[in-house]
């Protein structure tokens, strides 16, 4: 059966994933309240298209930061753990496939091939020569470990480095808990997180430590282990928005992890006006959390993001097809942002703004 959108994709990688695997890639926390609402946010907005404005091509690039290379496209890979269980090329498929499409590949400290492996291969791709990478981070209560892995992103050229602070104890997924889905099958491991040993083999890999006693202070210390641009990726109040300007990140990044940590916590485009509000223009805003058209880049963008993370719907693509499938993800979702920006009479981003949306009386079913 052919393809037609992200939702057909996600039927097939049900059928085709273990059970247990699915529900670890589509669960959320808890009663997964806030993972449903993250997608529904989008029906609560409708696009508001003008006619007759001349946009015979559009023209998706995006620049996040002055004197950086533009983006090819505001649609980027949200960092997400364990690709090997989707398919056996894991990272390294999912990192072709976005070096190809010349698009931004944000990669989970969780990966299942070395971060090395994965710029190799990003690089090889790439028609450039030289592919988009950031290194999403969870800072380790041992600080020497965050500073080798740091030091390792930046040899690799990774060009930014994404710290994960949404979660100061890790999510509670019921579906897994049901499952008894609680680490990689035998085989499979955060390779990334092996370090040479004495004898100049790979050790083990070290266990990914959440802590509750970090404060804002991880920050500045990360500032000084680097020269990468600092994204915070998790934020979903106005008020830490500010902050985070104060601790002069470079990006901020609303995020509630596509719903697997805080179940209750906002859906992320609803916060985003007001998170926009405050920025200001001040910082670049990446958000992500339910999207699954184009449509809802459009509509992300309307109400202030920069750039729009996905997250499952590039694992569907990966667990249904291989590399071949993120492509095809990434290429549905880049031509239905390219007709709704005709359809709306854009022909480049600089011209979406928030009259382009409006709120919709009732969230359709
Ligand atoms: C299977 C899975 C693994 C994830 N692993 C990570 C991770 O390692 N680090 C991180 O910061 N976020 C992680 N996330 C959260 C994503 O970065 C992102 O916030 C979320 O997937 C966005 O929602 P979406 O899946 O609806 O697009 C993960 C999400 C999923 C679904
Ligand atoms: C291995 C986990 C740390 C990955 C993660 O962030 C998640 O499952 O949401």
């Amino acid at each position: 059966m052919p393809f037609a959108s992200v939702k057909d994709m996600r039927r097939e990688a049900r059928r085709r994933l273990p059970r247990a695997v699915f529900d670890f890639f589509a669960g959320g926390a808890d009663d997964e309240v806030t993972l449903r609402d993250n997608a529904r946010a989008f029906q609560r907005w409708a696009l508001l298209p003008r006619i007759l404005r001349p946009c015979p091509s559009r023209h998706l690039g995006v620049s996040l930061w002055k004197n950086d290379a533009p983006l090819a496209m505001p649609i980027v890979a949200a960092p997400t753990a364990f690709h090997r269980l989707a398919h056996p090329e894991g990272e390294l498929g999912t990192a072709r496939a976005l070096a190809q499409a010349d698009a931004l590949f944000i990669v989970s400290m969780a990966s299942t091939v070395a971060l090395e492996d994965i710029a190799a291969a990003a690089h090889g791709a790439a028609k450039s020569g030289h592919a988009r990478l950031w290194f999403q981070l969870y800072v380790q209560p041992d600080r020497a470990f965050t500073a080798r892995l740091i030091r390792r992103a930046e040899a690799a050229g990774f060009e930014a480095l994404v710290i994960t602070v949404d979660s100061p104890v890790f999510g509670r997924r019921d579906r897994d808990w049901r499952n008894g889905f609680f680490d990689l099958p035998a085989g499979l491991s955060c390779e990334t997180l092996r370090e040479p040993q004495g004898d100049g083999q790979l050790g083990p890999p070290r266990p990914i430590a959440f802590s509750a006693a970090f404060s804002w202070s991880i920050v500045d210390e990360v500032r000084k282990m680097t020269s990468l641009p600092i994204v915070l990726k998790g934020i979903l109040h106005p008020a830490d928005a500010l902050l985070a300007l104060e601790h002069e990140v470079s990006a901020i990044y609303i995020s509630n992890h596509g719903g697997r940590q805080l179940d209750g916590a906002p859906a992320t485009l609803d916060v985003l006006p007001a998170i926009a509000r405050v920025v200001a223009g001040r910082l670049p805003i990446l958000v992500d959390g339910g999207v699954r058209r184009g449509t809802d880049v459009l509509k992300a963008l309307a109400l202030g993001a920069n750039a729009v993370g996905v997250g499952r719907s590039l694992l569907w693509g990966l667990a249904t097809e291989g590399p071949d499938g993120v492509a095809r993800v990434l290429a549905m979702l880049r031509d239905e942002l390219d007709r709704a920006l005709a359809m709306c009479g854009c022909s480049s981003l600089d011209e979406v703004s928030p009259a382009l949306v409006g709120p919709r009386r009732e969230p359709l079913k």
